[in-house]
């Protein structure tokens, strides 16, 4: 059997719009969150070089670099002993040589990544690219490291299920005819967990929300206590567009400022908190309803008062807003349709909640609206796959 170690892996993962209970989930209320079309992917290709050599194109300012492995092998603090079957946060002194070697936060996500899932002990080129806007409320740092945990640990066919028929066979592509399969669910749990150890490194104290849904896919509840729920009826037909305010802002200086703020005024913020986490569980009822009575008119309702609810919360209570958001809330008001924030917040993409009869006349001028007001707005499909994987066997 050809080693993965002699393939070319490709990995993609999607992803997200939250729905309703961003940053309430990061203090253990109930989020709501769903993949999307957009995808991260990965490929990694292996090199005779004794390096790493990364190509990000969509990082600005990054471009290609390349370091021998043994730069890294060399730091006091390499991840040496780390159980692969046990993910754990980055060791500080580790990010603090990588730091030395290269001062770019995301950087340090995926060379920890690297060389704790990897011992250095293989050569890779290793590209990603990304549908999705970095830095804009999207998941994009969730899908980046999802890809790069998957494809690593079946690199060196680590799985923490024994190697199930389905991990070890998924993905390897037959006359080029993609499987793009996934992998068991233990496997996706081991997945999920070192990617947010990667996370961890971005976001500082992410609720865990955002890489479930790139590993899991599809719509998904989520707290901190009890992790993720796959919403096993689906989303109903609910019509997203997402907005990009094009406002970029630090997802992890954001989540740190609602935390402070809720433990300076606790009496304020809890109360905040709790109406956050009884909006995302009248909408898992709403979503129930739908799924028995089919009834579009009372979810749509329903829906729209909570759009309005989480968003003027998460703007005038947390502090999460920007005017950028506000007024692309005000534009597709007054054309009749409800908007939030997705994400961290401060600028980056917003949602809006189409009608299931909205026109494409209708779409349009909401559309050329938020244009002319310098926004780029698209509508989104969601409730995609997770990750997905592809193995090319290199013809020697
Ligand atoms: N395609 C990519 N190529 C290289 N790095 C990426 C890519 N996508 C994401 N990243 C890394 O993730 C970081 C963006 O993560 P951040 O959490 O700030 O934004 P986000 O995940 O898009 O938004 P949110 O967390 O609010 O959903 C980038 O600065 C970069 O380090
Ligand atoms: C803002 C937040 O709730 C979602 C970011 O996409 C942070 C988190 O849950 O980790
Ligand atoms: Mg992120």
């Amino acid at each position: 059997m050809i080693s993965n170690q002699d393939s070319i892996i490709q990995v993609s993962a999607p992803g997200k719009i939250i729905l309703f209970g961003e940053h309430a989930v990061v203090l253990e209320k109930t989020a709501i969150a769903s993949a999307l079309s957009l995808r991260t992917t990965v490929t990694f290709t292996p090199n005779t070089n004794n390096t790493l050599l990364l190509d990000f194109p969509d990082l600005p300012g990054f471009g290609i670099r390349e370091w021998s492995l043994d730069e890294f092998k060399k730091l006091d603090h390499f991840p040496n002993d780390v159980d692969l079957l046990k993910p754990i946060e980055c060791n500080e002194l580790f990010q603090k040589e990588l730091n030395k070697i290269i001062d770019i936060k995301g950087i340090h996500t995926f060379l920890f990544l690297f060389c704790a899932l990897t011992k250095c002990n293989k050569a890779y080129n290793i590209k990603i690219t990304s549908d999705l806007p970095i830095g804009a409320g999207l998941g994009s740092s969730a899908s980046f490291c999802v890809s790069i945990c998957a494809g690593l640990l079946k690199a060196f066919d680590t799985y923490i299920c024994g190697g199930c028929k389905q991990c070890v066979d998924n993905g390897i592509v037959i006359d080029q005819q993609k499987q793009q399969q996934q992998f068991c669910d233990e496997q996706l749990n081991l997945i999920n967990l070192w990617s947010l150890q990667g996370e961890k490194i971005m976001h500082g104290t992410p609720s865990g929300i955002d890489n479930a849904v790139a590993t899991f896919g599809k719509a998904l509840t989520f707290t901190r206590k009890n992790g993720y729920k796959i919403l096993d009826k689906g989303i109903p037909p609910l019509r997203i567009l997402i907005t990009n305010t094009k406002v970029s802002r630090s997802t992890k200086t954001l989540v740190e400022g609602v935390i402070q703020r809720s433990k300076l005024f606790p009496t304020l913020i809890d109360p905040v908190s709790n109406l956050i986490d009884t909006i995302s569980t009248q909408c898992i009822e709403s979503f129930n309803q739908y799924h028995t009575d089919k009834d579009n008119d009372k979810l749509q309702q329903t829906m729209d008062l909570m759009f309005d609810m989480n968003q003027h919360l998460l703007s005038g209570c947390y502090g999460v807003g920007h005017s950028s958001i506000d007024t692309i809330v005000s534009i597709t008001k007054s054309l009749g349709f409800h908007t939030k924030l997705t994400g961290a917040g401060g600028g980056g993409c917003v949602i809006t909640l189409l009608k299931q009869d909205t026109t494409l006349d209708q779409l349009s001028s909401l559309k050329s609206t938020l244009s002319s007001n310098g926004f780029e707005s698209w509508e989104a499909t969601i409730g995609d796959p997770g990750v997905l994987i592809n193995i090319f066997p290199i013809q020697k």
